[in-house]
């Protein structure tokens, strides 16, 4: 008698869940999610400089640090908002001066980021925090893309970077900025919003983004972490975006739910960020199990991992330790979701979701109870 087949479970992506989903245990899925290939898509590259290295290049560039010890810095970082976080990032960014100094960083966070089976890196970059201060644009895009070249080659990780506008800046400085980008347009893929959201919607950034557009750069904002739905709406009909980063305030909306999940519009989540900026009170009430279930095409990611407590697998291993909803069908849906909303090309991300798939077959067939 052969065992009655289990109904498979209804998913509602766009793509069918593979059979072997359905034959691994939720036991097997701690040490899965640790071996799964995934692409880490909401990245400040700031944001993965850690009090070691800030001190290690406060004292290389003899920048003085309003903090005694790494550990002092350290405990500084307790947050109650966005803008109690962003002034102690901007300030921890003033010890970047030379190429070597982004490259440094940079390269400190492929090789964290290879270590969690990160196959695909989209890096955003803040240029305007280092211009202000009197940095080159070219000192700062050269150091990051030498590090993304040498991922590539040396690690197997693509990594590619996304400039940043900050959105607290009027929009005749993110014009200048792009202005200053031009000549540097091959090294770079696409343009992003970022900083301090409230009193700053994606529409003051129109134009710029038109420009960015006529370009052929990829277009993303983040849109919908502090700020209301309506700010997720404007940066998909007027800037164009092609993902949310964040976006997570979508759920107080349900037309905008639906519009998400019929345009298949990718969300990059960041949980262990909206815990520690007070998004969210408890990971246990984080909506990405709503996100998820609607259809909606969302990613686990880490923002900034030095400040935020985590990389992207301990985004993974939080999350599915505070939410029992998430199981091996929403594994593979985060996983694959975030191969597939990079912006590399299809025949890439193809080979990667394989890579997906047998990773998920290989634990499905580890766990099979072994024939008498
Ligand atoms: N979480 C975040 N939100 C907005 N701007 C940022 N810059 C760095 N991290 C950010
Ligand atoms: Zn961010």
């Amino acid at each position: 008698m052969t065992a009655p087949q289990d109904a498979p479970l209804k998913a509602p992506w766009s793509f069918a869940l593979p059979e072997s989903v359905h034959r691994v245990p939720a036991s097997a899925l701690p040490a899965l999610i640790e071996r799964l290939p995934k692409a880490e898509l909401h990245l400040h590259i700031e944001g993965s400089l850690e009090p070691e290295l800030i001190f290690a290049l406060a004292q290389r560039n003899g920048v003085a640090l309003p903090y005694a010890s790494v550990e002092a810095l350290r405990a500084a970082y307790a947050f109650t908002d966005l803008q109690s976080f962003l002034d102690i990032y901007y300030a921890g960014a003033s010890v970047l001066l030379q190429e070597q100094d982004f490259f440094d960083m940079a390269w400190a966070y492929l090789l964290r980021a290879q270590a969690d089976q990160v196959v695909r890196a989209e890096l955003f970059f803040d240029p305007q925090t280092h211009t202000e201060r009197g940095v080159p644009f070219e000192v700062v895009i050269r150091g990051l893309h030498r590090a993304c070249r040498q991922a590539q080659a040396s690690l197997g990780v693509s990594a590619d970077l996304i400039l940043c506008f900050l959105r607290h800046l009027s929009e005749e400085e993110a014009l200048a900025t792009l202005q200053q980008a031009l000549p540097y347009r091959d090294l770079f893929i696409g343009v992003g919003l970022d900083s301090a959201e409230r009193g700053h919607p994606p529409e003051k950034f129109a134009r710029v983004f038109a420009q960015a557009r006529a370009l052929g750069l990829h277009v993303v904002a983040h849109a919908g972490e502090e700020g209301p739905p309506a700010y997720v709406w404007s940066a998909l009909d007027v800037l164009q975006v092609e993902r949310i980063d964040h976006g997570v305030r979508s759920v107080e909306d349900p037309a905008l739910m639906d519009r998400l999940a019929a345009q298949g519009v990718p969300l990059t989540v960041c949980p262990l960020s909206n815990l520690k900026l007070c998004v969210v009170r408890d990971l246990a009430d984080h909506p990405l199990p709503t996100l998820l279930a609607a259809g909606l095409k969302a990613t686990i990611n880490a923002d900034d991992p030095a400040y935020f407590g985590g990389y992207l697998n301990d985004n993974w291993r939080a999350t599915f330790a505070a939410l029992p909803q998430l199981g091996p069908a929403q594994a593979y849906a985060l996983a694959r979701h975030s191969l597939e909303a990079t912006f590399a090309p299809p025949e890439v991300q193809a080979a990667w979701v394989a890579r997906l798939d047998a990773a998920f077959e290989e634990a499905a067939a580890a766990s099979a109870p072994l024939r008498p």
